[in-house]
């Protein structure tokens, strides 16, 4: 085993504020298979009071042990919430020049690549994806914030290495490679020898970066994850940036995914998955010893080196770097000793304390490598193409050539070698009668001249393919000059595609205009002549609403004269009622019968002339006067106006009649007004020896010319 390496080993130094590590924890929520297997959830979280307690079970019972951190995330927490709170901020602080460590720490199965990495799905761009996690995120902010700044710039690369049974491999190379070292130096600390270092533009080429690496990483089946790492992986990125007083900061950026501790009961390993684990196992514990150590008081010495793990962390762990831990456990309540031991190692991270500083102008700085390399090469396409150029006036001019104008320059090689040509040409011809030796000794020189020639431009070629990819790797305020003349390209060729289809959209519109103006007309027309028949039905209507309302008051008046007429009609039907029962009354009572009978026999209707008569012979002397030539036009106001009275010599000298009470309340009683008296209704109260005489229909008449007999015609 190696010696351990003091606390004092690699101090921060300069002006540093001393912090401690952050501690979060995070439960994930129960699988399925918990669910199924029946466990309970022996996990309770207080957001709140950012504390975690787990129930131990006592006896029969159970206790809980309460943890408290920076924060704590349910089952319920999204990878945003988690990022936004936790992640962001150290974020910010990277690109101002700081380290920063983040990894996940926890039993198998309990959500550490769920965090870091997060589930993809490929159907959605990547910002649309809930569940990315912390390191697709971190791409995101980082390249965001380099787009929005100014007078900056900025270069960005990674590496992304694991560690498999205390071996470190480079994730961007074949296995095959093999491992590589953990070497230290006294400026830059504990490092991996021939680390791939990719340059990275945007976030599509450093999740590249990240997806190739995945592939290799080493993963296998247990029985507590089906996809388990069997290995410690660090994903780094580190950025620099050059301000505008051309001072360099660089921040580094660890994202750590542990591999998770198991017990072989729960796991079911065996064979190389147990060996794997034992590895794993040991190296944790290390990290154990370490955190441990780093929070005694009396601890003398931190035992990084006893694990490559805990050496590469080892600025994370109580040195130069910000660092967030974050605890996954699992709810189920057959892991409550392995989330009481997750919990337990994060309480006592809490209380490391790391020292964070600014790293300004480190001297392995590698924007300031490019930018010297830029400049040397672009002296030396300075010096290559600085040519002796003939001016229009036949002088030589000095010229220089650069990236912006290499292809005046090529056109000027290009030139160079068709001289060449024609000058060989001539020479073959033999215009000038040489010797052959003289040709081929002239010949000879022209194809070393062209060989030259040739060898140049790709000289320059290379040079210039050289600077370009170089200078595009800086990025500055945004974007780098190749990646904005690629984006601006692009730009103009997405704008071309949108004024074609612009075009094909407009000339589209322009039928579709064509026919609905066709159409609008058609309808206009229709439109017109059903306003036509409008008006002139409209105008119908008009008159016959006039129509109707005289027709209204014409009716008005109608009813209004019927009901009179009624009234009229009704109050007749009433009086001749009466007299009609006062004759009956006086023929009943005063007449007497044979009399009546003698005068019944001899009355007749005329239907000619429309009234009763008396039969003349019999009346001829003493009834004519009777009857006095009353010429009346209805049956029973000819018989009502019959002149009893002048029957005098054949009745008896009438004396007052003596009516007595009974009599007189009978009377009265008879010709009390009857409201639903009917016309003919007398036939029914007359006497039957009156009936034949009467008539059956009597119909109403006027009373002028009947005599009031005072005392028995009602008033
Ligand atoms: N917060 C969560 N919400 C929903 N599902 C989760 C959550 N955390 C983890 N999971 C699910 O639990 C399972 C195990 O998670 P994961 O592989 O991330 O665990 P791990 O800790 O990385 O395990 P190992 O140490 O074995 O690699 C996965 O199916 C994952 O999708």
């Amino acid at each position: 085993m190696e010696t351990s390496t003091k606390r004092s080993g690699r101090q921060p130094s300069g002006k540093t504020k001393k912090e401690n590590i952050q501690v979060i924890v995070r439960c994930r929520p129960m699988s399925s298979k918990e669910v199924s297997n029946g466990y309970t959830e022996v996990v309770k979280i207080s957001k709140d009071e950012n504390s975690v307690a787990v129930a131990v079970p006592k006896n029969d019972d159970s206790e809980y042990k309460q943890f408290t951190f920076d924060s704590v995330f349910d089952w319920n927490s999204t990878q945003e919430e988690l990022y936004k709170k936790m992640v962001h901020p150290l974020i910010e602080s990277i690109l101002n020049g700081f380290n920063a460590t983040i990894f996940a720490y926890g039993q198998t199965g309990t959500g550490k690549t769920f965090t870091m990495e997060g589930i993809r799905d490929e159907k959605l761009p990547l910002c649309e994806q809930e569940n990315r996690g912390i390191i697709p995120r971190t791409f995101e902010q980082i390249f965001q914030t380099i787009e929005q700044s100014n007078n900056k710039q900025y270069l960005v690369f990674s590496s992304y290495l694991e560690i498999y049974q205390e071996e470190i491999h480079d994730l961007l190379e074949s296995k095959s490679k093999g491992k590589c070292d953990l070497r230290e130096d006294k400026d830059v600390g504990v490092y991996v020898n021939n680390l791939n270092k990719y340059i990275c533009k945007n976030v599509q080429e450093i999740l590249k970066v990240m997806q190739e690496g995945n592939k290799n990483r080493t993963i296998g089946a247990t029985d507590m994850n089906e996809h388990s790492s069997r290995s410690h992986a660090i994903f780094t990125v580190t950025v620099e940036i050059k301000s505008s007083t051309e001072r360099i900061r660089v921040g580094k950026l660890n994202l750590v995914d542990l591999a998770g501790s198991e017990r072989q009961s729960k796991s079911g390993a065996t064979g190389q998955r147990l060996k794997e684990a034992g590895k794993i196992n040991l190296s944790l514990s290390t990290l154990g010893n370490v955190i441990h150590a780093l929070v005694e008081e009396n601890s003398s010495h931190i035992p990084y080196r006893d694990s490559k793990l805990t050496r590469l962390l080892q600025d994370s762990l109580g040195g130069n770097s910000k660092t967030l831990m974050i605890a996954n456990i699992g709810p189920a309540s057959y892991n409550w000793d392995e989330t009481l031991t997750t919990l337990r190692y994060a309480n006592r991270a809490k209380n490391i304390h790391n020292a964070p500083r600014v790293n300004e102008d480190p001297k392995d700085a590698l924007i300031r490598q490019y930018q010297d390399e830029i400049s040397k090469l672009r002296n030396i396409l300075n010096e290559k193409s600085s040519k002796k150029v003939p001016s229009k006036k036949g002088k030589q001019e000095e010229k220089n050539y650069d990236v912006e104008n290499l292809q005046e320059h090529t056109k000027f090689l290009e030139k160079q070698q068709q001289d060449l040509n024609e000058k060989r040409n001539n020479i073959l011809e033999n215009k000038e009668n040489l010797s052959t030796d003289d040709q081929n000794r002239m010949l000879y020189d022209i194809e070393l001249e062209k060989a030259k020639v040739a060898e140049e431009m790709d000289f320059m070629a290379s040079l210039i393919t050289r600077i370009q990819s170089m200078e595009s790797s800086v990025l500055r305020g945004g974007k780098s000059i190749t990646d904005h003349l690629y984006e601006q390209q692009s730009q103009i060729d997405k704008r071309n595609k949108e004024i074609q289809e612009e075009i094909k959209m407009e000339q589209e519109l322009a039928k579709n205009l064509e026919e609905i103006a066709g159409y609008t007309e058609s309808i206009r027309e229709t439109y017109s002549t059903l306003l036509e028949e409008v008006e002139s039905k409209q105008a119908k209507f008009d008159k016959l609403m006039v129509l109707y309302q005289s027709l209204k008051g014409e009716l008005k008046v109608k009813e209004d004269e019927y009901s009179n007429q009624r009234r009229d009609i009704e109050s007749n039907q009433e009086a001749m009622t009466r007299q009609l029962k006062l004759g009956n009354i006086i023929m009943s009572n005063f007449i007497p019968q044979d009399e009546l009978q003698s005068v019944k026999d001899r009355l007749y209707y005329d239907d000619d002339t429309n009234e009763w008569r008396m039969v003349s012979n019999q009346l001829e002397g003493h009834t004519r006067g009777c009857i006095n030539g009353v010429i009346n036009t209805r049956r029973n106001e000819n018989l009502i106006t019959l002149n009893l009275l002048t029957l005098e010599h054949k009745l008896e000298e009438y004396k007052k009649p003596e009516i007595s009470p009974s009599l007189l309340s009978m009377l009265d009683e008879a010709l009390k007004v009857e409201d639903d008296l009917q016309v003919d209704a007398s036939i029914a109260e007359r006497p039957k020896s009156v009936r034949s005489a009467v008539g059956p229909k009597m119909k109403p008449t006027s009373n002028k010319n009947y005599p009031r007999a005072r005392g028995l015609i009602p008033k």
